[in-house]
């Protein structure tokens, strides 16, 4: 069962008209699924970040504040903080978050406890009024620790000039702002971490019928901070658009664990129900032997898992439809990049 929402898409770089809407269910909260029939292939979604924000200190010196490409060997500094550091006259132009500005010669020569969450807060403060909000509408499921948040706010406090304190600056927002990163963030390049609004919309499946593209330091994409989520074979009409949070690859308890401790909820999907029940899970197998038999013939997923798995252990989508409408049978890994013509699993899966 599920509440259709009269909440649009924004997608202004992704297809149009959207192929994807927002629904709620009861079960998992805000969900997206397919407005109609989906190709293998077909781009689903692209989201630009909320904000994208530089993972640590040590990213600084590395990356371009604005784009966050790696920095050619002449970067263009901040006329105002001379610490960040940008990669074209473009980017030094588009600047980046004001209160992190302002703070980053403090930060850098300090000796905070949590200069990677006081980034992230500098970052998040600096947005206007609006996307504030939707990043603090966002899912989380876990609480900054209480006893850390006085701390963390009067330190924050001491960054802020009585002149710039944003409008709903509060220790119960920083509060909130902090217990939306673990749920939301996701990490760019090993050196940014951004939030994006719709693709924190897209729940978990085990057996994920899109995945995400976007390589940060790809020279032919302008916009390269956007993230692009592509199917991987044909979407019905209503069917819900998921997404994998755990390495596909990897054994139901490593998945499960992950799942709870990251995401506080316990995966029900398909593959899930199957494999809980192998040896050494909650199983009902007796023995070895059995869940071996188990595994070998009465696996329906693993045809669907081996060919959308790449041998990096990323994730493998076709290439987007031709221009025609006919689907294209190569292969693209959403992690190593490498381009190839789909190829049948072999016969033996273990
Ligand atoms: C990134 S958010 C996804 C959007 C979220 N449903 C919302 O309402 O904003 C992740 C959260 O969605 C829920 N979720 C995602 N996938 C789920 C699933 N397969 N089963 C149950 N809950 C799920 C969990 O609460 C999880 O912490």
């Amino acid at each position: 069962m599920s509440t259709t929402s009269n909440q649009p898409i924004p997608n202004p770089t992704g297809p149009s008209p959207p192929l994807v809407r927002l629904v709620v269910k009861p079960d998992r909260g805000r969900s997206l699924v397919a407005a109609g029939p989906i190709k293998p292939g077909q781009v689903v979604l692209v989201d630009s970040p909320l904000i994208l924000y530089p993972s640590s200190l040590a990213s600084l010196p590395l990356c371009c504040s604005r784009c966050f490409r790696v920095l050619p060997s002449q970067p263009f500094p901040c006329p105002s903080c001379h610490v960040a550091l940008f990669c074209s006259p473009k980017c030094l132009s588009l600047s980046h978050p004001h209160l992190l500005c302002h703070a980053l010669p403090s930060l850098v020569s300090g000796n905070d406890t949590w200069p990677d969450d006081l980034l992230f807060l500098l970052s998040a403060y600096s947005l206007p009024s609006n996307s504030l909000l939707q990043l603090l509408s966002l899912h989380s499921n876990s609480r900054y620790p209480d006893e850390q948040m006085p701390l963390i706010h009067s330190q924050l406090s001491s960054f802020i000039p009585p002149n710039l304190v944003p409008t709903h600056f509060s220790p119960e927002t920083t509060s909130s702002l902090l217990s939306k990163k673990k749920t939301n963030s996701v990490l760019r390049g090993g050196r940014a971490l951004g939030f994006y609004l719709w693709a924190s919309m897209i729940n978990h499946d085990c057996l994920p019928n899109v995945c995400r593209f976007g390589n940060i330091d790809d020279p032919t994409r302008e916009n390269n901070t956007d993230l692009i989520f592509r199917a991987l074979h044909e979407i019905k009409e209503g069917s819900e658009i998921c997404r994998s949070y755990v390495v596909r690859s990897d054994e139901y308890r490593e998945r499960h664990s992950w799942l709870i401790e990251y995401y506080g909820f316990r995966c029900k999907c398909d593959r899930c129900k199957i494999e809980s029940k192998w040896f050494g899970n909650e199983g009902e197998y007796a023995d070895e032997e059995e869940e071996l038999v188990e595994r070998e013939v009465n696996f329906p997923h693993w045809d669907l898992l081996m060919r959308y798995t790449c041998k990096c252990d990323g994730t493998l989508a076709p290439l987007p439809p031709y221009p025609d409408g006919s689907v294209s049978d190569i292969m693209e890994c959403n992690w190593c990049g490498i381009i190839r013509k789909y190829e049948p699993p072999d016969d033996d899966p273990f």
